[in-house]
């Protein structure tokens, strides 16, 4: 549902926004055919005079066709190799499944091109750190797409939790949550040799509750998963608690809450679509900002004061401490993170990042979960099982 509203964002009341493009602008080759590619570059691209998509893959040749066609793509490729291959391609989006991330990354890379990669960045720690052992040998960029983090909204919440004007933070909540039946059984997520699972695709709860807490360890207390009926390698449903230190050394209670088949309410009342969120605790108040995954959709922060009760609301579609003026209060946050992209490739500092450390230990933290539910760490196309 919520990529559905997407589309309409940004395919439609966005589509007039299509401006010219810089001479020197980042030529973009996407790597598959995926559903999110739109979403997540072809659109937000249009809007960025430094950013063209100049090359589309696709293991079928048919395919990168149709996608060429229906964005205005120049190329289309029948296969990825052939995509790299092309010396006319500065930077690669690679947004096939999570198994084979690390492989078409470090195949760009290899390829001298630098990477935008989907989230969650790969199968495990081992390739988090294969990644970016290639990213610093090629000298080519590396970015785990986490797009939620480029948002204004999401660094206006952190600088109310780091501005320790609401005293320490206690605990955590977070929860993302798809419907029952909402996922097809042919979808990635369910493909165990894909790296699917509610864990890895909703890799959103961990990575929000280890940014808003200025996570510098963490330990998993507790991991209870869900089976996938039809394949019990996969969790269908992950809760976990972390015990997580901060960087004063605070320790702080977080818990994780992932559902990507969310059962009924009494077995028969569908579930209302409910957007992700996070909910953080302090000392003095109490912050919960809902959607902080895709805030350029809805999203709004609640503040509670614990002596008084009494909670007030806020939005945040654009400014913030870290964009300032920068942005408009329809880009979304895949506008953002291409924006922080196309300056890192052209050497200049991004307003925001996501550095490697940041995204190894985000695969160490989901390792960890999948070890303590018993499931065990997922096996992706670089680290084999
Ligand atoms: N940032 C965001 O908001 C979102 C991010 N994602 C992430 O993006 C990635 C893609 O997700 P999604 O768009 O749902 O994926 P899709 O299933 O729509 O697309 C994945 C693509 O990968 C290619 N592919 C290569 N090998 C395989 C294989 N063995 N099996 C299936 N497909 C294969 C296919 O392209 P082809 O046939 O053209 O080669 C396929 O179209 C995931 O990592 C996911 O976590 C997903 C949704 C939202
Ligand atoms: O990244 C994502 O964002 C939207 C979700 O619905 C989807 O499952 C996930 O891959």
């Amino acid at each position: 549902m919520a990529m559905l509203i997407q589309y309409i964002y940004e395919g439609r009341l966005h589509a007039s926004l299509k401006g010219s493009k810089e001479p020197d602008a980042l030529r973009l080759g996407i790597l598959s055919s995926a559903m999110i590619d739109a979403a997540a570059v072809v659109r937000p691209a249009e809007s960025h005079p430094g950013l063209k998509i100049v090359a589309i893959a696709s293991r079928e040749l048919s395919k990168a066709q149709d996608g060429a066609k229906k964005f205005g793509i120049p190329k289309a490729y029948g296969s990825y190799e052939e995509m790299l291959d092309d010396p006319e391609i500065d930077a690669i989006y690679i947004s096939v499944p999570n198994g084979l991330h690390a492989e078409w990354a470090i195949k760009s890379m290899r390829a001298g091109k630098h990477v935008l990669i989907e989230k969650p960045l790969c199968a495990n720690v081992d390739e988090a750190k294969a990644i970016f052992e290639v990213a610093q040998q090629t000298g080519r960029v590396a970015l785990e797409a986490f797009h939620w983090q480029f948002h204004p909204a999401a660094h206006v919440v952190k600088s109310y939790v780091d501005s320790g004007k609401y005293g320490k933070v206690l605990k955590t909540s977070a929860m993302m949550v798809t419907p029952k039946n909402s996922m097809p059984s042919w979808d990635i997520r369910w493909k165990y040799d894909l790296a699917g699972g509610a864990t890895m695709d909703e890799t959103y709860t961990i990575s929000a509750t280890r940014y808003f807490t200025n996570c510098k360890r963490a330990t998993v207390v507790s991991a209870n998963a869900r089976p996938y009926k039809k394949d019990p390698r996969i969790d269908s449903a992950m809760d976990a608690t972390l015990k997580i230190e901060n960087d004063k050394g605070d320790i702080i209670t977080s818990e994780i809450h992932n559902d990507l088949d969310q059962p009924n309410l009494l077995v028969v009342i569908p579930r209302l679509w409910e957007l992700p969120s996070i909910r953080i605790e302090l000392e003095k108040a109490t912050i919960y900002y809902y959607n902080f995954m895709m805030p350029h959709l809805y999203m709004y922060v609640a503040i509670t004061d614990k002596a008084t009760g009494s909670t007030t609301y806020q939005k945040h579609y654009n400014y913030g401490p870290k964009w300032k003026t920068t942005g408009e209060t329809w880009w979304s946050t895949y506008r953002y993170m291409l924006e922080a992209f196309v300056d890192r490739c052209k050497g200049e500092e991004p307003v925001h990042w996501v550095p490697a450390e940041d995204s190894i230990a985000q695969m160490q933290v989901i390792d960890d979960v999948y070890t303590k539910s018993g499931l065990g760490r997922r096996t992706g196309s670089v680290v084999p099982a």
